[in-house]
C-alpha cells in the first residue's frame, strides 16, 4: 500500500517584492500569515502502519520556521525576492535531503492565494 502524508505549518513574516514596479503595492513592506503544507509519499510499513513518523517532517521544518517566523524574508539568503514560488523552491532545497519521498510543497500567502511545487526546477 502506498500513501501520501501531509503536515501543515504556519509562520508570520514580513516582505517586500523589490523587483516589482515602484507603484505596485507589494513594493511596500507588509506581512502575511503564511501556511505551508508538506507532503511525502511512500510505501506504508506493514508492521507499523505508517509511511514514516510525521514527527520527522516537524523535525526538519522547525529550524526553518524558527528562521522565518517574525522575520523579514528579504534578509534571508535565497529569499531576496520572496514570492511564494521562490519560497516553495527554498523549502524544497532545504527539505528534500532530509525527507525521503518529498512529493509536494504548498505555500499559502493569503487564504485565497497559494503556490504548489513538486520539485521541478
Ligand atoms: N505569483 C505571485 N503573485 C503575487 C505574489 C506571489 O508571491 N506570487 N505575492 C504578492 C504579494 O505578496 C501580495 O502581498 C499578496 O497579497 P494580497 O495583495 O492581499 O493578494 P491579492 O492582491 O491577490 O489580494 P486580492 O484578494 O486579489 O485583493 C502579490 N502577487
Ligand atoms: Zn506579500
Amino acid at each position: 500500500m502506498k500513501a501520501r502524508l501531509t503536515k501543515e505549518f504556519r509562520f508570520e513574516a514580513a516582505h517586500t517584492l523589490p523587483t516589482l514596479p515602484e507603484d505596485h503595492k507589494c513594493r511596500q513592506m507588509h506581512g502575511h500569515s503564511f501556511k505551508v503544507e508538506i507532503s511525502i509519499e511512500g510505501k506504508v510499513d506493514e508492521k507499523i502502519g505508517w509511511v514514516y513518523d510525521h514527527k520527522l517532517i516537524s523535525n526538519a521544518m522547525n529550524p526553518l520556521l524558527e528562521q522565518l517566523d517574525h522575520g523579514y524574508l528579504n534578509d534571508i539568503e535565497g529569499l531576496e525576492s520572496p514570492t511564494i514560488e521562490i519560497l516553495a523552491g527554498w523549502f524544497w532545497k532545504k527539505l528534500a535531503p532530509q525527507l525521503p519521498g518529498l512529493a509536494e510543497i504548498v505555500i499559502f500567502e493569503t487564504p485565497t492565494a497559494r503556490c504548489s511545487f513538486k520539485g521541478e526546477f
